[in-house]
């Protein structure tokens, strides 16, 4: 061999004793046994290689490797089933069309068994980029703050989460108005704004749901004692009467015994005189006879004033009974009026509530006969409304209900009717209107609302609402009326807002 081919023999030595150290680098950290197998070959084809020794290395690797084939197996085929459960269940959470094809693609990519580590790798890389894509798409949440818990178990999507939690915000605030000074609610309150994993909403929710059971049942239980009292009361008041009726009977008894005993008296009297015929005599028996007839007068008088006595006791003692058992009724019918006042009124704005507005139009209906004036129903939506609360906050979403229901309210005329439908929504009962005058009163209200002088923060600001109006055509099922409002309204909301549509119009 000449020098030349020496040099050549030398330097491709030392090119494979790189490029082996580079692959044994590629696969350190596989197994411990691997590991220092490699560390061992490694120290082989460092600066002075020696390459019988890194072939006895080689082939221990190589039986090493061999060993380790079934557990690369298991390896891939545990990532696969992994793989194929991630993508299901992003399937599951993600609502875009084109992102559910690619994620079944995956899916199905990873039923089949993977060629080599790098088909599992790019699998993996594959579901992360999906991931990322579906989540980007996932609308943000804004306003409410979100806790993320990176060790914890999945998490319910954010905007249902966000939903969640704005419904029961406004829960909340309705529970707080009817029970200010509860101090749980507040805590529950702050807990909610704070924000809160599932875990923390569930409880927030059994927490509340627990508070609403206990208030209800404390009205029960209050109704079950005013009953139990009255009860008691007329129980009572039953068995005076009955002792009065005993009594009478007793002293009706005692008169009649009396009487027999004068009558005996008197026919006796009657004989002696028929028989006697002598005037001293029967002047003497008559004398006696008349003694004891008057003491037995006396007896009857004296029996007839302790029998007096006695049922003018029993009847002071029912009249007080009466009296308690009155009282008691009328406390209790406040009560209940009370009840059913806050049953039908909404917190928030003070004015009549949904179950209200049934109420009402039923009774108008009812008595509603054929002759009778036109009835006309209004549906009203306040602009915009979420804009308000994102940008100025709960409280002044709250406070500019309460200023339009007012000012609704103040517009409408005495036979008018005004409840709070729901949500930033109010409907309006108009007796007496034709198509042509429900719209001339539509357009007033609407005037009105433009006119108020909001200010927030430092903002002035206009707010609008959108008007949809209709007549009852007789004998109509009102929840057909109100759908028929309901749709014009939505007419007005896609005409541009701030305007009234009724039956009648072209829009
Ligand atoms: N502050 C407050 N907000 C409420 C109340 N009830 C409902 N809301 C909010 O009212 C908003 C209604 O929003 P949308 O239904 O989108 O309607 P909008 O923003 O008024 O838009 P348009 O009706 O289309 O003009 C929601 O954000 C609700 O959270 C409440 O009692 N108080």
């Amino acid at each position: 061999m000449t020098n030349k081919q020496l040099q050549v023999l030398k330097q491709q030595h030392a090119l494979l004793a790189q490029f082996i150290i580079r692959l044994s680098l590629f696969y350190q950290g596989y197994s411990k046994a691997i590991d220092e197998e490699l560390q061992t070959l490694r120290g082989h084809l460092g600066s002075n290689a020696n390459f019988t020794l890194a072939h006895v290395s080689i082939n221990k690797l190589n039986a090493l490797l061999q060993e380790d084939g079934g557990v690369l197996r298991r390896f891939k085929t545990d990532t696969l089933q992994s793989v194929e459960g991630a993508a299901k269940a992003l399937l599951a959470t993600s609502g875009k069309a084109n992102a559910n094809t690619s994620i079944i693609d995956t899916i199905s990519q990873a039923r089949r068994p993977a060629e080599s580590l790098y088909d599992v790798t790019q699998l993996c890389v594959q579901t992360i980029t999906l991931y990322s894509q579906v989540t980007d798409t996932l609308p943000k949440p804004v306003g409410v703050a979100v806790k993320s818990h990176s060790n914890e178990p999945l998490q319910a999507p954010a905007t249902l989460l966000m939903a969640l939690q704005e419904e029961l915000v406004q829960l909340l605030d309705t529970y707080q108005k009817r029970l200010p000074d509860n101090t749980e609610l507040t805590i529950l309150k702050q807990k909610v704004v704070e924000g809160l994993n599932n875990d923390e909403l569930l409880n927030v929710c059994l927490t509340l749901l627990r508070l609403i059971v206990k208030d209800s049942m404390q009205e029960a239980i209050i109704s079950g004692k005013v009953i139990q009292s009255l009860h008691h009361s007329l129980s009572s008041l039953h068995q005076g009467l009955n002792k009065s009726i005993d009594q009478a009977h007793c002293t009706f008894a005692v008169q009649q015994d009396d009487n027999l005993a004068m009558r005996k008296e008197l026919i006796k009297l009657e004989n002696d005189v028929a028989r006697s015929d002598s005037f001293s005599a029967l002047k003497t028996q008559t004398q006696q006879q008349l003694k004891q007839v008057g003491s037995a007068l006396e007896k009857r008088e004296e029996n007839d004033r302790l029998a007096q006595q006695a049922l003018s006791g029993q009847l002071e003692a029912l009249k007080a009974q009466v009296a308690e058992l009155e009282s008691k009724t009328r406390y209790y019918r406040n009560r209940l009026a009370k009840q059913v006042a806050t049953s039908q009124t909404d917190p928030l704005t003070k004015l009549p509530n949904r179950q209200a507005y049934n109420e009402h139009l039923r009774k108008l209906l009812d008595n509603r006969n054929i002759n009778e004036q036109s009835l006309c129903l209004a549906v009203v939506d306040i602009d915009h409304f979420k804009s308000i609360n994102d940008r100025f906050g709960h409280s002044a979403g709250d406070k500019t209900l309460q200023v339009i229901g007012k000012q609704l309210s103040k517009a409408l005329d005495d036979n008018d009717f005004i409840a709070r439908w729901g949500g930033e929504e109010f409907v309006l009962i108009l007796p007496g209107l034709n198509a042509k005058s429900l719209k001339q009163k539509l357009e007033r209200l609407r005037t009105r609302l433009t006119e108020l002088p909001f200010k927030f923060k430092q903002d002035r600001l206009t707010i609008t609402a959108s008007f949809g109006g209709t007549c009852f055509s007789h004998g109509e099922d009102p929840d057909a009326v109100f759908e028929r409002a309901d749709s014009l309204l939505y007419q007005a909301k896609r005409a541009g807002r701030n305007c009234v549509v009724t039956d009648k119009d072209d829009v």
